[in-house]
Formats: C-alpha cells, structure tokens, sequence
C-alpha cells in the first residue's frame, strides 16, 4: 500500500530529532512510529491528556556512545556516558540551587545546536521527540527541570518553558 492510501485518519509526519517518519492520528494527536493498517480511531483511548504542545530548553551532554558523538563544543565527543551524567548532575544542582540560570548554562555546555537559543527547543508536539525525551518533557509542569534522560543523543536535563 502506497504512503498516498493511508487509511483514512491518519498523517505521515517527520520527526525532526530522529529524522525518521511517524504517524499521527489526526483526532487524538496520538503518534506512532509503525505504519497504521486501519483507520485512525476518533475515540481513541484517552491516552492523549495533557497539552498538545509544550515548550522546553534543554542541556544535552554527549558522551562516545551517542548517535552523533560531535557538536558545536567539541568535534570528537570521547567522555563516557557515566562521566555525562556527572557532569549533567552537576549543572542540575547548580540550577537549582540558583548558582546558575539554565541557560546560561546550555549556552555554554550544551552539545545540542540549541545552545545558540539558551537551550530553547521551541514549542513541539508529541511524536517530534524521541520518546524518551518526549515522556519527560510532557509529565514536566511548567517551570520544571527534569532528572536526568537518556536518549540516543546523550544524557538530557530538561526545563519546561510553556
Ligand atoms: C531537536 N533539535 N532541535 C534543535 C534546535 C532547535 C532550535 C534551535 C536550534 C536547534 C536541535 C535539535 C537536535 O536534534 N540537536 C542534536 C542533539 C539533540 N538530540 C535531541 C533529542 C531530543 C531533544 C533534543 C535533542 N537535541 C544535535 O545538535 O546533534
């Protein structure tokens, strides 16, 4: 079946952080990576609560077994996940605590080209994510800094913004 006779309900879209297709129904904002068989279902099972979209600045601390072990910081990322984690634990306290704004320090240390924007990912809705840091971003309430999140980019701290 070709992408043009997706059942009916459905979108295709891309995933900005993963580069890979998903699929959205379009009545519920659910989004999955398999390719759906049968029309979307209206209903759903309310699995969708919360916001469509939210906002989130990010500091993301790459390590050697990162999908893209290279950022704007450094061109060969050699640290180790666990040495990640200590250094994203520190900067955790450090916001905190209020030595530090969060982003002064995600433009400072983040390997993620938001840095530029003190860590601003902008407003995206579930699927744009990968799902370990869209699980976090959307139980986050507003204001909210994350533990630290693994994904295939590195280890995370996340601060919801809207
Ligand atoms: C998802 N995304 N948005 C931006 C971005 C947004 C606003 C302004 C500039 C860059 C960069 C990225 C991105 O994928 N960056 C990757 C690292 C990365 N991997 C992520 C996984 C989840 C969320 C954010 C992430 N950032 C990179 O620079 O190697």
């Amino acid at each position: 079946m070709s992408d043009e006779e997706l059942p009916s309900g459905w979108e295709k879209r891309l995933s900005r952080s993963t580069g890979q297709h998903y699929y959205l129904n379009v009545y519920t904002k659910e989004s999955q990576w398999d390719r759906p068989d049968k029309p979307a279902d209206p209903a759903g099972n309310g699995k969708t609560e919360g916001p469509d979209e939210v906002q989130c600045s990010h500091i993301l601390v790459k390590h050697s077994g990162s999908r893209r072990p290279s950022s704007w910081r450094e061109s060969t990322i050699t640290r180790s996940k666990a040495e990640a984690l200590e250094l994203v634990k520190e900067y955790r306290e450090q916001i905190v605590s209020g030595e530090a704004s969060f982003g002064s320090l995600a433009s400072k240390y983040s390997d993620c080209s938001s840095a530029k924007r003190n860590g601003d990912l902008g407003p995206f809705g579930r699927g744009a994510m990968q799902k370990p840091f869209e699980e976090a971003a959307f139980a986050l309430k507003v204001g909210q800094i994350s533990q630290p999140i693994d994904t295939d980019s590195g280890v995370h701290i996340i601060q919801r913004t809207a």
